[in-house]
């Protein structure tokens, strides 16, 4: 299976390993990325994502790490993603009941300080990538056929899951694919006003309702942010038609309907089969589930393909959580990744090279000397063009 770093975390090691140290190998720079990811995203059955970030492949044993210091950023739990199958037998890292959900996630903005926007941003970013992996998945694409971007629509809820459809919208735009939101009813937070004003900047259209005329664009996704682990009862208005919508365009239009942390509508603690309540009977089943930091105890029951995003505990609240731990292990890197790393060599090399031609030694191990050295041979240059000119008008 494939973890999944962020672009931003990429650019900064770029931006250090450059700065710091020419020789910095890519498998150590690959290393040091995962190491340093914040977050787990997802799963992955689609091993050859042309996502330039995808740097490192873990084991079936990486899903189970909680620590966020060591583990992968996102790791799937199923690895079968045309037969599907039940997860039970593959996770060990236990499930929350929704209680101990909403408890572990008081006590991150407590002992450890975490604030909401921090998580919010860390969750929605791992379900961004989670999803781009499906969307995008082995073709490798971010367009269509007709060389239209591939489209996600994200129904957005009244909670923090909804926050984290808004988070994940943006993050979709900024790797290349269209993105649409449902976002019926809007918090008055600062937090969600700003959410939804980064979105707008990026021109995604915000909508109230899900378009459900045959001409309106076909979306290749739908994230289901709308209710996650607080939802209790049955899905009441705006919720529960779009809900119907949603289940309506992924039957219709073959959109991969995928559902962040909670199937919206799915009891949290008792999942969504119950044939004794009328609602269930109905209720979406959802291709992929993105479980945020753990599973509920529904996912018991969800039998599609499985990521984990969001991974942010520290070992002893994982532990206090009954959240078991294992040794995660980093393994080759997909051809792709390979091929990442043979660019990030050259570019290495190229600059190595660069370096040589500009003067007679350059301590390559020392990035301070590069960068002054760099800058010399540039005021050096520029003196001379200067010389030149003054050659040039004054004799
Ligand atoms: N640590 C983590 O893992 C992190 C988790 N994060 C995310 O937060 C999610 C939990 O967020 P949350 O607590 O805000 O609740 P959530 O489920 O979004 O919705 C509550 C809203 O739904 C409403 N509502 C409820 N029932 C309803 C019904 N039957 N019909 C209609 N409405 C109903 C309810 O309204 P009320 O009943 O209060 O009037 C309220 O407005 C979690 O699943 C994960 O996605 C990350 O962002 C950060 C890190
Ligand atoms: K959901």
């Amino acid at each position: 299976m494939v973890s999944i770093i962020g672009r931003s975390t990429t650019t900064l090691l770029l931006a250090l390993s450059t700065r710091r140290n020419l020789f910095l190998s890519a498998s150590t720079f690959a290393s040091l990325a995962v190491s340093v990811s914040p977050f787990t995203a997802a799963a992955v059955t689609s091993p050859s994502s042309r996502y330039k970030s995808t740097l490192c492949l873990c084991t079936a044993d990486e899903t189970t790490s909680a620590s966020s210091s060591s583990s992968c950023a996102a790791a799937p739990l199923s690895t079968d993603t045309n037969t599907q199958r039940t997860m039970t037998n593959d996770l060990n890292t236990g499930y929350l009941s929704a209680a101990d959900a909403a408890a572990l996630d008081a006590e991150l903005m407590s002992t450890p300080g975490f604030c909401l926007e921090q998580l919010m941003e860390l969750a929605g970013l791992a379900v961004a990538e989670a999803v781009y992996n499906v969307v995008v998945g082995d073709a490798g694409t971010t367009t269509t056929g007709e060389e239209k971007k591939k489209h996600v629509l994200l129904v957005c809820g009244p909670g923090n899951n909804g926050g984290d459809g808004l988070v994940a919208a943006r993050h979709l735009v900024h790797f290349g694919l269209a993105a649409t939101i449902v976002y019926p009813k809007h918090s008055t937070k600062p937090h969600f006003i700003n959410l939804v004003k980064q979105c707008e900047d990026l021109g995604i259209p915000i909508l109230d309702t899900i378009p459900m005329e045959v001409s309106e664009e076909r979306f290749d996704g739908i994230v289901d942010a709308i209710f996650g682990f607080s939802f209790s009862g049955i899905p009441r208005e705006p919720y529960a038609t779009a809900i119907a919508n949603m289940i309506e365009l992924q039957q219709q239009h073959k959109s991969i309907l995928i559902s962040v942390d909670v199937p919206s509508g799915w009891d949290v603690n008792h999942g969504g089969d119950d044939s004794t309540n009328e609602f269930k009977l109905q209720s979406l089943r959802p291709d992929v589930l993105i479980s945020l930091t753990v599973p509920k105890l529904f996912a018991k029951y969800f039998h599609g393909r499985h990521f984990i995003g969001g991974r942010f505990l520290p070992p002893a609240m994982a532990e206090k959580y009954g959240i078991r731990k294992t040794k995660s292990k980093v393994q080759a890197a997909t051809s792709e990744s390979e091929d990442w790393a043979a660019q990030y060599q050259a570019y290495l090399e190229e600059k190595e090279v660069a370096s040589e031609v500009n003067r007679d030694h350059i301590d390559l191990s020392n990035t301070a000397d590069v960068s002054e050295t760099e800058e010399e041979s540039w005021t050096v240059q520029y003196a001379k063009y200067c010389e030149e000119k003054e050659r040039d008008l004054f004799g």
